[in-house]
């Protein structure tokens, strides 16, 4: 708790915002620029649910591949036309606020990933009031290495989350992955709009049905773990992408900013490799046309 009471509060403006400041930033169909909110999340919905069946009917795919014992673990794995054990894998975890959303409405990405070679697993997870955010980070966990496991052979393993998908990729290093039986071939990370830092969505109404405690928002917030995390074996090459929606509010801004900052992002895979680091960080900043799907 330490080191959080240490941030400074310039760094910390969201303490500074009344209820209704807070509530608006951590909305982010409120700040989508062509359509009402609740047009916007109705779009996110049917544009998602209408490309999951279409890539169903068109690609190879194993659906609800369990990935462990509960019966929420459960993902949907698409190949490209080669058959081969040795692709690349891009696992995608979906947002809402760990509390809605499923891998049926979210795999938008898998026709333009499997016609170029890579196999794409779409994870679902236990949402709230059902999942508790540690039970969802030990199924994402369990998910990579379920994937890892069946295919040894693997050219790499990437992943990527959106908003509460991103933060529950992003948990993945704070992962002990010896306690949970192998190091994953993780070549990669694409986190778009996500969190990194719990504790203002304490006190929105995004908690509703999650309840999470301050407790639980500080051991689930990487941004203020990664300097404790586990060490990564040193030849994992790992790049990061840091992505957030030019439009979105200045709180999901700063999320992403703040993470992307050398002091929070891991150092262990930045360790130098021939003179050059290891892990290459950026800030993307995602203009509305590469966000329409
Ligand atoms: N109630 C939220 C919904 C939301 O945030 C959301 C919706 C779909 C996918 C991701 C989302 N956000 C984070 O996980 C909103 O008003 O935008």
């Amino acid at each position: 708790m330490d080191a959080r009471r240490a941030v400074p509060r310039a760094q910390a403006p969201w303490k500074e915002m009344s209820a209704e400041e807070l509530e608006k930033q951590y909305s982010p169909s409120r700040w989508v620029v062509r359509m009402e909110p609740e047009e916007a999340l109705r779009t996110f919905r049917e544009k998602g649910t209408e490309a999951t069946k279409n890539a169903q009917a068109t690609r190879r795919c194993q659906l609800y591949v369990p990935y462990g014992d509960g019966k929420g673990d459960r993902m949907d794995i698409y190949f490209p036309d080669t058959e081969s054990e040795a692709l690349p894998f891009f696992l995608f975890f979906h947002g809402g606020y760990w509390q809605s959303g499923s891998k049926d409405q979210s795999a938008f990405m898998v026709n333009p990933l499997t016609t170029r070679g890579v196999a794409v697993a779409v994870v679902d997870y236990d949402v709230a009031p059902k999942g508790t955010l540690d039970h969802m980070v030990d199924q994402v966990t369990r998910s990579i290495v379920f994937i890892q496991q069946q295919y040894p052979r693997n050219e790499g393993i990437y992943l990527c989350g959106h908003s509460a998908g991103a933060h529950l990729a992003s948990m993945m290093f704070l992962a002990n992955w010896t306690k949970h039986g192998g190091v994953p071939n993780l070549r990669g990370f694409f986190l778009v709009s996500g969190l990194y830092d719990l504790e203002p969505i304490v006190s929105t109404s995004n908690n509703a049905l999650l309840l999470m405690t301050l407790e639980d928002a500080w051991r689930n917030s990487p941004q203020w773990h990664l300097d404790t995390a586990p060490a990564w074996p040193a030849d994992l090459a790992c790049p990061i992408l840091v992505m957030v929606g030019e439009h979105e509010s200045p709180e999901f801004h700063r999320q992403s900013w703040e993470f992307c900052q050398p002091s929070s992002l891991p150092p262990r895979p930045c360790a130098e490799q021939d003179g050059k680091p290891h892990l290459k960080n950026c800030l993307i900043w995602i203009t509305l046309v590469s966000l329409r799907i």
